[in-house]
């Protein structure tokens, strides 16, 4: 297994949201992370990348394994696109851009600087850089926001080539990526709130209070 989690439990904020979640990731598999807004997918990649440790429970994968790709871009936005993998590539060991420039239809973009791409061509950046991290294990937090069609199918390949090379991919996401890929609906883990919680339900949301 390139990933074992077993029977953690999850805060953000300093209340629990998930509490007994296991599984188990092998080289070449997908595993998507499914659930409605707010059960904690991005709590659980966050803990599975150990930007925040668990509550309770244990991550267990080889040490820099993961590449972590969040909402968020995290473009240099003055950087051309080129020079955005380049100095992340630099990061990660020297791997070549060329391969990520080419699966992500970005070769005709390399000399944009960022901060003047679209949304969706940003995100195709942004995934592109995964393919410079050589990281084999990829944790994504909705990968495919803002992409078009043609781009979702582009990402859904990278991720196809990644496992069949011996990777690895746990993905939260709400759309159907067009392949076949094991699922763990988190709905069955929310978290019991404590007694004290009840101001803090869910249902509080929207009311003018
Ligand atoms: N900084 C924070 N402080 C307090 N609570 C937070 C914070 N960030 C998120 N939460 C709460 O933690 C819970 C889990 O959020 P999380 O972002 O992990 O959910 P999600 O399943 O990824 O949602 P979505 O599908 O909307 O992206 C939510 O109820 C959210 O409101």
């Amino acid at each position: 297994m390139v990933l074992t989690v077993t029977d953690i439990a999850v805060a953000r904020g300093g209340l629990p949201v998930l509490e007994g979640v296991s599984f188990a990731l092998a080289a070449g598999e997908v595993l998507l992370l499914r659930g409605p807004n707010g059960i904690g997918k991005t709590t659980l990649l966050r803990t599975v990348a150990r930007l925040q440790p668990p509550l309770a429970g244990a991550v267990d994968c080889a040490p820099d394994a993961i590449a972590y790709g969040a909402h968020a871009d995290g473009l240099k936005a003055q950087l051309t696109v080129a020079e955005n993998l380049s100095f992340w590539a630099g990061i990660y060991g020297g791997q070549d851009i060329a391969p990520a420039l080419r699966d992500f239809n970005l070769d005709g973009l390399r000399d944009r600087a960022a901060q003047n791409l679209s949304a969706g061509q940003k995100r195709r950046l942004g995934l592109a850089r995964l393919l410079v991290t050589g990281r084999p294990v990829w944790a994504l937090d909705e990968p495919t926001v803002s992409l078009d069609t043609a781009s979702v199918g582009l990402f859904a390949q990278a991720v196809r080539r990644h496992c069949a090379a011996g990777g690895a991919a746990l993905i939260a996401t709400h759309i159907d990526l067009g392949f076949e890929a094991r699922e763990l609906d988190l709905g069955p883990y929310r978290a019991m709130p404590p007694e004290d919680a009840g101001r803090f339900d869910d249902s509080f949301e929207g009311a003018f209070l």
